[in-house]
């Protein structure tokens, strides 16, 4: 498998001198399942948002998809954002939009076309077991289903990379079970996936790469790893 993400002895200082992380060097292959874990305040989120672009390294080279993100200008962002798939816990639904609509509004944002759009948003929610919900508006929905939602708008656009914070913050143990599994499903189309979690039962069922983090530094690295493996 080709190296898809490489963080080049990265290091993120927040404007409060506070180390966000130190010096992390790491690579992922394309189509790789990885977990970020560590303590609260160990990098996990830092990571994440240097990956999406929300913020920049304070040093060292990120590569996703052989792009140097540091060179990338304002204006190239949104094209190296098409190849994400971000689902963030506070990223809601429109409220006043159907389950359709949501999604459609995500890919007219990309510039897809009408038939692009017809074809694709029933196959997504396919995905993730909500096509019957392709009409109905999010205030109808329960957690674990509007969790769903915003996985199928995550992949909607065909991404190469699926980034989610947090994912089973919100559910309960059936629904992030269910989730997780939806994850393996979309890693089984070949999409890399890297989730940050602080979910130790999940982790240790699903018997993906672990990378643990601490202090913004890198305590271990773990191909089909539990929660906690360091080697
Ligand atoms: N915007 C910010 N400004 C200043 N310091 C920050 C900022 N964001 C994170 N930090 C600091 O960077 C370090 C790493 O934080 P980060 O949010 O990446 O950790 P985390 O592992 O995601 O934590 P959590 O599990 O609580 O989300 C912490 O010491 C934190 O206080």
């Amino acid at each position: 498998m080709r190296i898809l993400i490489v963080f080049n002895n990265v290091s993120k200082i927040y404007p409060n001198n506070e180390f966000g992380i130190e010096k992390i060097s790491l690579e992922i292959k394309d189509g790789d399942f990885v977990f970020l874990v560590g303590k609260t305040g160990s990098g996990k989120s830092t990571i994440i948002n240097l990956l999406t672009g929300d913020i920049k390294p304070t040093s060292g080279d990120i590569i996703v998809n052989n792009l140097l993100l540091n060179q990338l200008s304002q204006k190239d962002f949104p094209y190296y954002r098409r190849i994400l798939g971000i689902i963030h816990n506070d990223y809601l639904l429109i409220e006043n939009k159907t389950v359709y609509q949501n999604l459609e509004i995500a890919m007219l944002a990309t510039g897809q076309s009408g038939k692009a759009i017809r074809k694709a948003i029933p196959l997504a929610l396919g995905l993730v077991g909500m096509t019957k919900k392709m009409e109905e508006y999010p205030q109808n929905l329960s957690g674990g289903e509007i969790f769903k939602i915003l996985m199928a708008r995550a992949v909607v656009n065909n991404p190469k990379i699926i980034i989610a914070d947090e994912p089973t913050a919100h559910l309960d143990y059936d629904s992030s079970l269910d989730i997780m599994s939806l994850f393996s499903d979309i890693n089984q189309l070949g999409i890399t996936v890297i989730i940050a979690t602080h979910a130790k039962e999940f982790v240790d069922i699903m018997k993906k790469r672990v990378i643990t983090l601490q202090n913004g530094k890198i305590l271990g690295d773990v191909s089909k790893g539990k929660y906690g493996w360091i080697i």
